[in-house]
């Protein structure tokens, strides 16, 4: 995994930060308080029992939902009330549970709509060879990258669900972010699909920000930097995950669930 960024591994900075966030459903604080500090080139993860808030702040923090409460920076400036779509052109995209590609496209086809719609080519009858060119380089080094190029004339429909998340995700790098949030990446996968997925996550990692809504406590554990812990609305822990699991909050949170 050589070809996605161009930058190198720096010193951490906080490129996303909520402070005081917080939703209310029709009476119901659903989040409460909520401070988060995201930085360059590491994963962090939201974890937290069913139920806790995490859907809701990963919608708040992508502006999918207004926050009742609070502020919201990406990369120093304040997005509270920016629209979702322009937080895409600020350098911060999403991906979603359910699975975005075209099902009747190939993965290299999927790959050259996605790279098409920032750099407007989509509307041009006719381009410059040249465009042309870096269009499909770039295409060919995401295929390559996200360990695609055996799929790469195989329609999206054919491929197996890690596949497809996989190319979603490649997808998703075409505005070639500096900041990712994914919304349970590794859900509904087998072992084989999570090891793969997991692998290429922390890839990501490496140069961008991530943040992920995760279920999976062992993935988390290895591959995220920085976890915060919600319960009921609110962060009861937050660091790296030695830390966290062996907070007694956490601990009894997640009792007779899951043990982190
Ligand atoms: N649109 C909504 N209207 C009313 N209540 C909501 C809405 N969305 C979420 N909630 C409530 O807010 C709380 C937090 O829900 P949320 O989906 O964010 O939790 P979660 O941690 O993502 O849970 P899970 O792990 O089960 O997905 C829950 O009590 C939920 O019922």
């Amino acid at each position: 995994m050589n070809a996605i960024p161009a930058a190198a591994p720096e010193e951490p900075r906080v490129v996303l930060t909520a402070r005081g966030l917080g939703k209310d459903f029709a009476g119901f604080t659903a989040v409460n308080n909520v401070d988060l500090d995201v930085e360059h080139a590491r994963i962090h993860a939201l974890i937290g029992p069913n139920g806790a808030g995490k859907t809701t702040v990963f919608n708040l923090m992508t502006k999918f939902l207004q926050p009742t409460r609070g502020q919201i920076t990406l990369l120093g400036q304040d997005i509270t009330k920016t629209r979702p779509d322009r937080i895409a052109r600020m350098g911060m995209v999403r991906s979603f549970q359910i699975s975005a590609v075209f099902p009747h496209l190939t993965v290299l086809e999927n790959i050259r709509v996605a790279l098409q719609r920032p750099n407007r080519l989509a509307t041009q009858f006719w381009l410059p060879l040249s465009a042309l060119d870096r269009l499909n380089g770039r295409a060919e080094e995401l295929i390559e990258t996200f360990g695609l190029a055996e799929w790469t004339d195989t329609r999206a429909a054919e491929l197996s669900y890690g596949r497809k998340r996989v190319l979603e995700i490649a997808t998703t790098l075409a505005l070639d972010p500096q900041v990712l949030l994914l919304d349970e990446p590794l859900a509904g996968m087998g072992l084989e699909d999570v090891r793969m997925v997991a692998g290429i996550i922390r890839e990501l990692g490496k140069t961008r920000a991530v943040l992920m809504v995760e279920h999976n406590l062992s993935v988390v554990a290895d591959i995220c930097d920085h976890i915060t812990v919600l319960q009921r609305g609110e962060i009861i822990a937050s660091g790296s995950y030695a830390t966290v699991s062996q907070d007694p909050r956490v601990r009894t949170a997640y009792m007779g669930t899951e043990e982190p």
